[in-house]
C-alpha cells in the first residue's frame, strides 16, 4: 500500500497492489493499520455502496452534528472524486482536490471527517464503496452546491448536464452554511 499526499493536508490517496493474472485480480481493499501507520486514527463503523449511471453527480455532502471520515473507491467503474475543506478555521477553508477512483489502480481517497464529499461517474456505470467513521445521521446530514463559484471545482466535462438528485440541485452555497455547525478544524 503506497500513501500519496495531495494539495490538501489530511486528505490522502491510498494505492494498494493489484495481483492480476489469467483469472482476473486479487486486491485488498482494507487493512486497519494502512491509515495508522500514515498517522490517521480512524475507528470505522459503517459501510455504504451505491451504483450510479454515467453522468451522475453526488454531493457535495457532509455532516454537522456526527462529522464522518470516509474512505472512497469506485469498486466497479471509474469516478471523479471531489474533497473540500469546509472545516472552520482551516487556512484550507474552501479549497478542493480531485482524483479519479477506479476498479483498474483500486486508488482510495481518505477524507477526514468535517470534508464536504462529492463524485460524478465517469464509466458507464460505477458501484461506489466507502467506510464511515460515524454513522449516517439524517438529522445533520447537510449539503453544498457542486458548482458553488467560491469553490470553483474543476469537474469534467460531459456532453449532457449531470443528473443530480433533487436535494443536491437545490444546496446551498458555501457561504450560507451555518458556520457554527460546521467541524471545527483541530489543528495541523
Ligand atoms: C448516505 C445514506 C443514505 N441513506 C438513505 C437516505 C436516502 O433515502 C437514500 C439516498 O440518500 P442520498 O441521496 O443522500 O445518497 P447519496 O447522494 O449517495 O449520499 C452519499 O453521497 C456521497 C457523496 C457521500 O459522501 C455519502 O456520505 C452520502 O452522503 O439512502 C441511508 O439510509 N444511509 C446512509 O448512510
Amino acid at each position: 500500500m503506497k500513501i500519496i499526499e495531495t494539495a490538501l493536508p489530511g486528505v490522502l490517496i491510498l494505492e494498494p497492489q493489484v495481483f492480476g493474472d489469467a483469472r482476473g485480480f486479487f486486491v485488498e481493499t482494507f487493512r486497519e493499520r494502512w491509515l495508522r501507520e500514515a498517522g490517521v486514527e480512524a475507528h470505522f463503523v459503517q459501510d455504504n455502496q451505491s451504483r450510479s449511471r454515467q453522468g451522475v453527480l453526488r454531493g457535495l455532502h457532509y455532516q454537522t452534528v456526527n462529522p464522518q471520515g470516509k474512505l472512497v473507491r469506485a469498486a466497479r467503474g471509474s469516478v471523479f472524486d471531489v474533497a473540500v475543506d469546509v472545516r472552520s478555521g482551516s487556512p484550507h477553508f474552501g479549497q478542493w482536490v480531485g482524483v479519479t477512483l477506479d476498479d483498474v489502480s483500486h486508488r482510495q481517497l481518505w477524507i477526514p471527517p468535517g470534508f464536504a464529499h462529492g463524485f460524478c461517474v465517469l464509466s458507464d456505470e460505477a458501484d461506489f464503496a466507502y467506510k464511515c467513521t460515524s454513522y449516517y445521521d439524517p438529522a445533520s446530514d447537510s449539503g453544498i452546491l457542486w458548482n458553488d463559484p467560491a469553490i470553483g471545482i474543476d469537474w469534467p466535462a460531459l456532453d449532457e448536464a449531470w443528473l443530480l438528485s433533487d436535494k443536491d440541485q437545490r444546496q446551498p452555497r458555501l457561504n450560507e452554511q451555518p458556520r457554527e455547525k460546521l467541524t471545527v478544524y483541530p489543528g495541523p
